[in-house]
């Protein structure tokens, strides 16, 4: 296996270890870039066209964590290759219909990623270079900064306005974040910010103007983080994140249930139905 350290300047790594349970090497590998810079890796997301996380996308960015963990990367900037989206959230369409076996699959990985960038110890910048709505938000909130594009894209927990409510992790990392009323309004509300008005409510930390901007905004707050030392900086992020983390470990089955027989009842079905028309209608 290569090490993200040995690898020529922007070469994209191949980064999977085997799993029953994974999707292949060459599969996985096109959904996520993996680029290796000095002394940390850029993650950019690249399933076209608005990075649904599917279960295939959970994986692969699963999948590039634990290699970057494994080799001892100590920071990532996650981004986005699609123009204008960093991330469209979960893919609705593993929601819709789906059979049991793969509902279960989908909801148990993205409870993993979730334990995992949320926790990492690496430190972690979200470059927000487009719309980040529901789980796009999520995978943002989970980062130790996020720097977001100015412009016209959008941010937040939008889930009610599908007729889905956002699970209790989802909104422990919004309260940890923008902190208790902001949080109460906005998961009712499902409001998505601009970019100044998640500036405003600490959704986001930084606005850039453009993306050129945006790439020396984002190395330039990741070597702050990495400047502090590396035990102290993930201890301290620890006291804010580990009663989520060891909330959510505790019962991982519990919500994997609440999620499979939430998402299966028939006003959740319709409702999706609905949303995904109205997607495809708007083209
Ligand atoms: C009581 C206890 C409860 C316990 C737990 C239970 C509950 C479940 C909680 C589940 C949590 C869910 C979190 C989520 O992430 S849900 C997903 C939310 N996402 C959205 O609402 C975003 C929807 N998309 C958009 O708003 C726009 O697509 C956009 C991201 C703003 C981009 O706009 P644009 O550039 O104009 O692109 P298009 O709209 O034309 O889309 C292109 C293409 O992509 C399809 N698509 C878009 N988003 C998704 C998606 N999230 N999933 C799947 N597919 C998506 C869209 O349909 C188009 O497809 P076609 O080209 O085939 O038409």
């Amino acid at each position: 296996m290569m090490s993200v350290t040995s690898i020529a300047r922007n070469k994209v790594l191949p980064f999977l270890r085997k799993s029953t349970k994974m999707q292949s090497t060459a599969s996985l590998s096109s959904l996520v870039k993996l680029e290796e810079k000095q002394g940390y890796a850029v993650v950019s997301m690249q399933k076209t066209p608005v990075n649904s996380l599917s279960l295939e996308m959970i994986q692969a960015l699963s999948q590039s964590l634990i290699e970057l963990e494994k080799n001892k990367c100590k920071g990532i900037i996650l981004t986005s290759a699609c123009p204008g989206i960093f991330s469209a959230g979960l893919d609705i369409r593993e929601m819709y219909q789906p059979t049991d076996d793969r509902l279960n699959q989908f909801w148990s990985s993205l409870q993993t990623l979730w334990l995992q960038l949320y926790g990492s110890k690496m430190a972690t910048v979200a470059l927000i270079n487009g719309h980040a709505p529901a789980g796009g938000c999520l995978l943002a909130m989970c980062c130790d900064s996020r720097i977001m594009l100015n412009g016209k894209s959008k941010i937040g927990l939008n889930e009610t306005k599908l007729g889905i409510v956002a699970p209790s992790w989802f909104k422990d990392t919004f309260v940890n974040t923008i902190g208790v009323r902001q949080s109460e309004r906005a998961l009712q509300l499902g409001s998505l910010f601009s970019p100044e008005e998640a500036l405003k409510i600490g959704l986001v930390d930084k606005l850039v103007p453009d993306m050129e901007t945006a790439t020396a905004v984002a190395e330039a707050e990741l070597k702050e983080f990495l400047q502090i030392p590396g035990m102290a900086r993930y201890l301290s992020k620890m006291k804010i994140r580990e009663a989520a983390i060891k909330d959510l470990s505790e019962t991982r089955e519990a919500d994997l249930n609440q999620f499979v027989n939430f998402a299966k009842t028939d006003a959740v079905q319709k409702g999706l139905g609905l949303y995904l028309q109205s997607l495809a209608k708007k083209n």
